[in-house]
């Protein structure tokens, strides 16, 4: 799913229309239905909670009255509020008019603010895509209330006040939604955490926007839904071989920290690879062979860490990181992997901090690696704190066309840079992955898929972080979030791999 700009918006809005042959008005009616309906699945009318509907001036508070309208002929009783406008939008206007007599809507003005009781509901349609500037006078007073009432708070496409690709300066006021509704794709400001108090919970419904327009719109940004993984993952031919999937190579653990490449090993077994092999220190090597015998492992002569690289020619992708510890000896072992390999690399954890702590290394960096660091980590590697959540993702794109690679920087919605900048927002998992070890589990299965000769590096990188996020949050359903341990998550991606898997052509 492509994650278009507020300009862009507006322009797919005009393009529909030109496409369609209808009125701005009728798409903004069926903009309306789409809310109305989410709201009537939630929320009955007999359920008699009092409703008040807040309109700004522009087309989101044209929404707002087309939704009051559509409401009351559904039987709810909502009240209306607008705000003083000396120029509202003609649709705003048409609107406005076709209001039924029976509806009342009040101007809001400083002493006629409505009671909020905790069992209200608000809808927030004031501000949408259109927003440009911070909230002042009215408006604000306006924000401030709701933000203090108890009333659940459902926003019209956009909470107001927040900009849709922007960063808005720290002191604006923001509604806090408890949902918002939006139309048609996702807005870059729905994925960022320093959004997500005044967003909630949100969900996109379809209005047909021109899908020629969207095909056509050049983005930096998608959404990884399932729709987007769809055809990715080719199925196994039958007579492919352990050759096909690759062999191997991990580099992993030191003493104390086995587990992280026990679980990065049996993840990128449950992943598909044809062969493994894992270099692990000495201590390790009893516990490596009895949790993954299917995995072959090499003892390193040092006890406690890896101090050795073995020859690379059998491999066909070699990931480094879990619990490797970032002793002087392994740092060499780490130059010498980055000036040899000529088979793609996945790092992680101790990996990237040791290129965080030695700028000289990254400059070896091979091309197209795949790098997954927390937003920590990222940090390391970048030399310097975000000044928000957008200046982040600007670090991300530099950071990944300056060095050629790709970039996997961990979090709610796992974003995957790619050397061209472009960013893919993953959709699957949930905050029971917060959880030591769901990292490792992600190396290993994002090694398997970089060691699969069929897969091109960006659908290694994209397949790997929606399985790893399903395979989550089927885990998930089981334990629940907080009962969920990252060893969970290897059982349950094979099956998401399955379900993945490009079936043959229907008949
Ligand atoms: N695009 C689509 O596909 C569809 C879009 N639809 C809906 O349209 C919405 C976008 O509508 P929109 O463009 O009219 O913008 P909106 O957010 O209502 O605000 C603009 C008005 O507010 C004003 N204003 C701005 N900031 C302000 C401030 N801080 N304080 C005070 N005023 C401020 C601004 O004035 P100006 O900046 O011109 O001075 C202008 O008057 C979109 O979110 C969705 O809900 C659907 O109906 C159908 C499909
Ligand atoms: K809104």
């Amino acid at each position: 799913m492509k994650i278009l700009t507020a300009a862009q918006t507006r322009q797919a809005d005009a393009a529909t229309l030109l496409a369609e042959g209808i009125t701005s008005a009728e798409l903004m009616e069926r903009a309306a239905t789409a809310f109305c309906h989410w709201l009537q699945k939630r929320l009955p009318a007999h359920s008699q909670r009092p409703m008040h509907i807040f309109c700004g001036p522009g087309n989101n508070g044209g929404d707002g009255l087309a939704i009051a309208r559509q409401l009351h002929e559904a039987g709810y009783q909502p009240q209306v509020w607008t705000l003083p406008a000396a120029q509202p939008s003609a649709d705003f206007t048409l609107n406005r008019q076709r209001l039924p007599a029976g509806l009342p809507c009040h101007e809001i003005q400083p002493e006629t603010l409505p009671q909020l009781p905790a069992r209200a509901v608000v809808v927030d349609a004031l501000f949408g895509t259109g927003l440009s500037r911070p909230l002042t006078g009215a408006a604000a007073m306006l924000v401030k209330h709701l933000n203090q009432s108890e009333a659940t708070v459902v926003a019209v496409d956009m909470p107001s006040g927040l900009l849709t690709d922007a960063p808005q300066s720290p002191d604006s006021l923001v509604v806090r939604a408890h949902y918002t509704v939006s139309f048609e794709l996702p807005k870059l400001a729905f994925l960022l955490p320093q959004n997500a108090e005044f967003v909630g919970q949100w969900e996109v419904l379809p209005i047909h926007l021109d899908p020629t327009f969207i095909h056509n719109a050049p983005v930096d940004n998608y959404f990884v839904n399932d729709n987007f993984i769809r055809g990715r993952l080719p199925a196994r031919n039958k007579f492919s071989h352990k050759g096909t999937f690759g062999h191997a190579l991990l580099l992993a653990g030191s003493r104390g920290k086995i587990g992280a490449s026990v679980l990065a090993a049996k993840a990128c077994l449950r992943g598909g690879v044809g062969l493994l092999t894992v270099r692990t220190p000495a201590v390790g090597y009893p516990i490596m062979q009895v949790a993954a015998p299917e995995a072959m492992a090499l003892a390193d002569s040092a006890t406690d860490f890896v101090t050795e690289l073995p020859d690379l020619k059998p491999y066909a992708a070699v990931g480094i990181g879990p619990g490797l510890g970032q002793e002087h000896a392994t740092c060499e072992v780490l130059r010498q992997l980055l000036r040899k390999t000529k088979v793609p690399l996945v790092l992680d954890a101790d990996a990237l901090n040791l290129l965080g702590a030695n700028p000289s290394l990254l400059k070896l960096l091979p091309r197209e690696s795949l790098l997954t660091p927390h937003p920590k980590e990222f940090e390391r590697l970048v030399g310097k704190p975000a000044r928000d959540d957008y200046h982040r993702l600007e670090q991300l794109r530099t950071f990944v066309r300056e060095h050629g690679c790709y970039c996997v920087l961990k979090g709610a919605y796992t974003t995957l840079a790619a050397p061209d900048g472009t960013l893919y927002f993953n959709s699957t998992g949930n905050p029971g992955m917060a959880t030591g070890g769901s990292g490792d589990v992600l190396t290993g299965l994002l090694l398997a898929l970089r060691a699969d000769k069929r897969l091109s590096p960006l659908d290694a990188a994209l397949l790997g972080l929606y399985a790893h996020g399903r395979a989550g949050d089927q885990a998930a359903q089981q334990t629940g979030e907080a009962g969920l341990v990252a060893g969970d998550l290897i059982r349950f991606i094979g099956p998401v791999l399955q379900e993945l898997t490009t079936p043959l052509p229907g008949l």
